[in-house]
């Protein structure tokens, strides 16, 4: 199931008006319980032939914890402990299974500064965002519970990146505490070899999968072998068109969470921000102002808007996208440089100033890949033919935006455009109840909303003869 889709409006106006206290501060985290956890609790690896990796703070550059990849043996016992779990939730009756997910969600309530805090030291996102992802978690809980009665159990083997590991195994525990049964959600530990040896499991049955594009083709081709479905949310290069006609103050807010929340490690971030010609001069300036004015520093400030990116070689990539678009021509109107806050302790954090790019064309790198950073990339068009053209053309199709006050206008375009998750007025909207997920090479299958069941359920038909059978023979 989907655990964290971002964004909820009145999630945010909660969040950036907490007051509570502050118990941790960077650079003071030192994670020393194992985070692997199967049967019920946390455990720790015996038979360890890999070599482990260091996990790193992103705003302080500091090592958290070194992460120890699970091996085919740790791999078999955490599927064991799944499909032993599996035997006694999905006999479970739905108003017992919704209980257990409701305590969870209540007890995600209770932690949601620590489990906030906890994800911002291993992510390097702000604490107001992940005070949004948390609340996300438990809606998402909280949603599905309500759906339990109608529903049959499923138990889950969970393997988050190897760069983020730490927040995953405190939902693990959380579920253990709410009553599920020993084994319903377990966490491995590791990179592409475990989790390709979780895709290879004759005993997974299903394989779902969140990343770039070329990984998920590797998923989708292992589990392929064994015959299993896959849900693959991938990567996206979203268009956002903003129209002369638009409310522009709007507009530019759009735009603004449409590319530089989470540092632009968003997946359904409208980096190929469209602007009509006409009014292309004013939109660019009052985005220049804001961009500016983004506060970036120690993420565990609640003043802080933008953090650290989320590891060093991916800092590096994104600033060698940057980089590698003034080559080809665009115009860097602000950001894209390496950033040291003030503060000494974050000093070796992965940190850049976000980054306006103007002069785009349809054929630079900027507007063709998806970079995963703080980089907008800002093309004028004329009329709506064509931008509608130019946004589609894109081998991806994730999201789509368009601001405009003409009403018929906004359902026309949102109907052309080739996008699983559209927004009208507004970018980076995904409550629990909607689905989401991409067209095109942006995956296969929807998380949230009702429909996501049908992604994670076997249909049986089952014929009953109540009279005699009606033979020809
Ligand atoms: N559509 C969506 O809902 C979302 C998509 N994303 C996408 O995720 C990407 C960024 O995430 P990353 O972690 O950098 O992606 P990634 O593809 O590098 O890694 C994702 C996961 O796949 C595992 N992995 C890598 N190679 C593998 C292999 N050969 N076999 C099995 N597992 C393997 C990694 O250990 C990691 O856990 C972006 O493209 C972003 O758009 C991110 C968030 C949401």
């Amino acid at each position: 199931m989907a655990l964290m889709r971002f964004l909820q409006t009145p999630g945010l106006r909660g969040a950036l008006c907490y007051t509570g206290t502050r118990t941790l501060s960077s650079g003071t985290l030192h994670i020393k319980d194992p985070l692997n956890f199967w049967c019920g609790g946390r455990v720790n690896l015996k038979d360890v032939k890999t070599k482990s990796e260091p996990v790193y703070e992103p705003a302080t550059g500091r090592v958290l914890c070194q992460l120890q990849a699970c091996g085919a043996a740790d791999v078999d016992a955490a599927i064991g402990s799944a499909s032993a779990a599996f035997k006694v939730w999905s006999k479970l009756a739905g108003m017992e299974r919704a209980r257990v997910m409701l305590e969870a969600a209540r007890l995600i309530e209770k932690r949601r500064e620590e489990i906030a805090e906890i994800e911002v030291v291993n992510n390097g996102k702000s604490i107001t965002e992940a005070r949004l992802d948390v609340d996300s978690a438990r809606l998402c809980i909280e949603y599905f519970a309500g759906q339990a009665t109608t529903l049959s159990g499923n138990s889950m083997v969970f393997k988050p990146s190897p760069v983020t590991p730490v927040t995953a195994v405190l939902l693990a525990e959380i579920y253990s505490q709410a009553g599920a049964p020993e084994g319903l959600f377990n966490v491995v530990q590791g990179g592409q070899e475990t989790g390709s040896l979780l895709c290879h499991h004759p005993s997974v049955a299903k394989v779902s999968f969140t990343g770039s594009v070329p990984t998920g083709k590797k998923i989708m081709e292992m589990a392929s072998r064994g015959v299993k479905p896959v849900t693959l949310e991938l990567g996206g290069k979203s268009p956002l068109i903003i129209f002369e006609d638009s409310d522009l103050e709007n507009a530019v807010r759009g735009a603004l969470m449409a590319n530089f929340l989470s540092q632009g490690q968003v997946c359904s971030n409208g980096t190929r921000v469209f602007v009509q010609s006409s009014i292309l001069p004013q939109f660019l300036k009052e985005v220049l102002k804001r961009t500016k004015a983004i506060q970036i520093g120690d993420p565990l400030l609640d003043e802080t808007r933008m953090g650290a990116l989320v590891s060093k070689p991916h800092l590096d990539k994104v600033l060698g996208y940057v980089k590698q678009a003034k080559n080809e021509g665009a115009r860097v109107l602000c950001g894209g440089e390496p950033f040291t806050p003030a503060d000494p302790k974050l000093k070796d954090g992965y940190y850049m100033t976000p980054c306006v790019l103007d002069n785009c064309t349809d054929d630079m790198t900027c507007v063709r890949e998806e970079i995963f950073g703080p980089v907008m990339s800002v093309l004028s068009f004329d009329t709506e033919d064509e931008v509608l053209r130019r946004a589609n053309d894109s081998a991806l199709g994730l999201a789509a935006g368009v601001f405009t006050k003409d009403v018929k206008r906004a359902h026309r375009v949102i109907e052309n455009l080739q996008a699983g998750s559209c927004f009208i007025n507004n970018y980076n909207i995904t409550p629990v109840e909607v689905p989401f997920g991409g067209y095109k090479a942006s995956g296969i299958g929807r998380e949230n909303g009702q429909v996501t069941i049908e992604f994670y359920s076997q249909l049986k038909t089952v014929v009953v003869e109540m009279g005699d059978v009606d033979s020809l023979f």
